[in-house]
This record gives structure tokens, C-alpha cells and sequence, in this order.
């Protein structure tokens, strides 16, 4: 009996992601699974689409998509015994990256048919107004938060990574650099900008917290301490050379409970928009099966 998935796909990803989702869903027919496939319908909607496949028993749920499509169905998926499939269609995939899962639609088939799974620990991010968030990658607050949240969407799908690059230059003279107050498991800490990773990889795949692993508990938060156009050129080009943790300047911690605090400072989730801190950071209430190579 072939093996049921259910596939959520974001249409307004574009024409050519489509193309892509049509060329792995003729590999994975071929390789005896049955995909059946889901459009998304607005932001947010990926979530009640899984939910709703786990409640139904679909063994498998594939994000066909990026990070935050990930993120979305994963949400959707907690708390079920429904495992989470990649397909990774989108800009940065860094949990794609990250757990090997390869982007290529026919080796991506494979990977799903093959169907071996490891566990995956997800954070949660709890809002003042009580608002949950469930994230696979990172968290960040400050200034790519800020990046996040101004990037323009059309930019992004017409040009890709380029338009984070665009928008960082577009952020660096006008962002207030506002101080943000970190509490690691009780630890207080002070940084102009924070990311709480689940991973090692970030923007891609560069290194961001070596050691860091979304299959285990716990968080590496990368602080950096310095506020300024200067400071966020300096970490900027640090990154893609891969120099970003030994940087001064930039402090990681590891922990299992994080609390960011800093009036009106922005936060993004997996590269979505996520509101505004305080936001109380902890491990999802339970870890989640995800189909690896
Ligand atoms: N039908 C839709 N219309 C508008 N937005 C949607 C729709 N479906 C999903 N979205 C939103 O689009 C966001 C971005 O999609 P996704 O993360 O898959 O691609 P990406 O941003 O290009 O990839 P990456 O995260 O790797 O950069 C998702 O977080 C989701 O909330």
C-alpha cells in the first residue's frame, strides 16, 4: 500500500516553485508514495492544513517550501505522531541545509520515500498577550528582525537572498539599535541584538552557533553586544566568512529558557515577521518526528 502524504505547497511562492513541486511529485508517484497536494490560501494557513492531516492519521506531512512553511506545518503537526516532511522549495532553507535534505526535487523524493525519521526539537515563543509561536531555526530580535519585518516580499521572490542584502544596507543608517535585555536560564545579559538558534547554520549556510543542533534540547544564543551602523557592518561581513562566532563583540550561551525583553524591539521567527518583545523563549512541549536523509 503506498504510503499517504500530504503536501502543502504556498501557490503565491511563485510559478517557478510550482514547476519544481510538479517535477518531485512525478518522482515521488514513481517511487511508490501518494502524494496528495494542499495549497495554502493565506499566511497561517499551513498550520490548520496539517493539523487538520494529523487528526485524519496522514502519516507524513511534507512543507514544500521554506522555513517558515516549515514552521507553519510543524506547528500544525505538534502534539500528533504525524511526522514532518522538506521539500525545500524556498529562498534560505537553512533547516534543509541544516539536517542534509537535499534540494535537488529528485534526491528531495528519495529522502521522503525512503522515510527514515530523527527527532526534532522545535522552540516556542510565548508573547506578552499570552500568543504562542512555534519556530524549527531561530529566533531573532534587533536589528535582522528589523530587516525581517521591512523586507520587501516582491523584492524577495524577483531576487532572493539579494533582497535581504538590499534591505540590511536599507536598515543599517536607520534602525535605533535599542537595547535588548536577555535572560538565559536566569542569566542576565545586555546585547544591541540577539538570535536564539536552534541550529548551527543562519541566512543560509552560514555558521552561526557551532555545536547547536535543532534534534537536541536547548538553544545557542548568540548576543551581540555592540549597537551601530559600524558594529552591523562588522558582523554582516564576519558572517558569510564564517568568522561570526569568534567575532568580538559577539558572545554565545547556551540554555533551555530565554527571555527577551526591550521596549518595541522587533522580532522574526524562521525569517517571518514575529511581533515585538518581550517574548519568553522555551522547548515546545513535545519534540516532533522529521523524515532526514
Ligand atoms: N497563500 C499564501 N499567501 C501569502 N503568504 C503565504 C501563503 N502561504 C504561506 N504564506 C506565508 O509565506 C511565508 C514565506 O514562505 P516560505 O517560508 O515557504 O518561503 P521563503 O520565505 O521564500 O523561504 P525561506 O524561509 O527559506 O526564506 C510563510 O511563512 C507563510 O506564512
Amino acid at each position: 500500500m503506498p504510503t499517504r502524504m500530504l503536501i502543502v505547497f504556498n501557490p503565491a511562492a511563485g510559478a517557478r516553485r510550482r514547476r519544481r513541486l510538479l517535477a518531485a511529485l512525478d518522482l515521488m508517484r514513481g517511487v511508490g508514495l501518494r502524494p496528495e497536494v494542499a495549497d495554502t490560501a493565506r499566511r497561517g494557513h499551513a498550520v490548520e492544513l496539517a493539523r487538520d492531516a494529523a487528526r485524519c492519521g496522514v502519516p507524513i506531512v511534507v512543507a514544500a517550501g521554506g522555513d517558515g512553511t516549515i514552521a507553519e506545518v510543524a506547528d500544525g503537526l505538534a502534539g500528533s505522531d504525524t511526522a514532518l516532511g522538506v521539500l525545500p522549495l524556498g529562498t534560505a532553507n537553512v533547516l534543509a541545509l541544516e539536517l542534509g535534505i537535499p534540494r535537488a526535487p529528485a534526491q528531495a523524493a528519495a529522502v521522503l520515500a525512503m522515510g527514515r525519521t530523527a527527532l526534532l526539537h522545535p522552540g516556542l515563543a510565548r508573547h506578552a498577550d499570552g500568543r504562542e509561536l512555534l519556530f524549527v531555526q531561530m529566533l531573532g530580535a534587533g536589528f535582522d528582525a528589523a530587516v525581517v519585518h521591512n523586507l520587501s516580499t516582491p523584492l524577495k521572490r524577483a531576487i532572493g537572498k539579494g533582497a535581504y542584502v538590499w534591505q540590511t544596507l536599507r536598515e543599517m543608517p536607520r534602525y535605533s539599535f535599542a537595547p535588548i535585555r536577555a535572560v538565559i536560564d536566569g542569566r542576565v545579559e545586555d546585547a544591541a541584538s540577539v538570535i536564539v538558534s536552534k541550529g548551527r547554520l543562519y541566512a543560509g549556510r552560514f555558521l552561526l552557533a557551532p555545536g547547536a543542533d535543532p534534534r537536541l534540547e536547548g538553544f545557542h544564543v548568540a548576543l551581540f553586544r555592540d549597537a551601530g551602523v559600524v558594529a552591523a557592518m562588522r558582523y554582516g561581513a564576519a558572517l558569510p566568512l564564517g568568522l561570526l562566532p569568534r567575532l568580538r563583540g559577539v558572545d554565545i550561551m547556551v540554555g533551555q529558557e530565554v527571555r527577551l525583553d526591550g521596549a518595541g524591539c522587533p522580532a522574526q521567527a524562521d525569517g517571518d515577521a514575529a511581533g515585538c518583545l518581550p517574548v519568553t523563549i522555551a522547548a515546545a512541549p513535545r519534540p516532533m518526528r522529521i523524515v532526514v536523509p
